[in-house]
């Protein structure tokens, strides 16, 4: 697109959203590592409820868990464990049943209220440092790890960045 001359420096919002692969490439990057890790707890209302063929009684606390929803093999098939942003990019009944269980932002009433104003922020910023910057794994080899405190850590994840082409 920058070689066309269809994406301005920085970047607008709605070339961004005219870029399939990169919204492809965020909502995969958001399954795969999302950063709440804590519950996403409800209180099931009045009159019960049914999860997953267990009946709830009125007022009892319930939660769903990302980590667990984006990995889910029944949802995202056998490759789950995968990066491969090309899944968003499939069969538009097949996306749309995936997108009831991407739930980095939470789901229903409780969503995070900063949703639209961080994607906008994330689909923005992406482009903008990629084609300014080069990024470079210190060592290729460090084996990526995760800590829980809440929100999910990654740890090992050391990066050199250059000015694009200078490294
Ligand atoms: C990538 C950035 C962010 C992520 C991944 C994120 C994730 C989340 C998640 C998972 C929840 C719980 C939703 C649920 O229970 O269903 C939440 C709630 C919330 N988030 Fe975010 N958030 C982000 C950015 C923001 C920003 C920028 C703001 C403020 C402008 C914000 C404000 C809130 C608030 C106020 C709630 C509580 C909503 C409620 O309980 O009604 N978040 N967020």
């Amino acid at each position: 697109m920058t070689a066309q001359g269809r994406l301005s420096d920085p970047p607008t919002f709605a070339e961004t959203q005219a870029m399939p692969y990169l919204q492809a490439v965020i909502q995969e990057g958001l399954r795969l590592h999302p950063a709440a890790a804590f519950p996403l707890v409800r209180v099931v209302p009045e009159g019960g409820a049914v999860i997953a063929e267990k009946v709830f009684p009125a007022g009892v606390s319930v939660a769903a868990n990302c980590w667990v929803a984006h990995y889910n093999r029944q949802v995202w098939g056998d490759d789950a464990h995968e990066y491969r942003p090309e899944r968003w990019l499939g069969d538009k009944d097949e996306v749309a049943a995936m997108s009831r269980y991407w739930i980095p932002f939470g789901h229903g009433a409780g969503t995070c209220i900063g949703k639209n104003i961080s994607l906008m922020e994330i689909g923005k910023v992406i482009p903008h440092i990629l084609r300014k910057y080069d990024f470079k794994l210190v060592d290729p080899n460090a084996e990526l790890k995760c800590r829980y405190v809440a929100f999910v850590l990654q740890e090992n994840l050391n990066v050199s960045i250059a000015p694009r082409g200078k490294a």
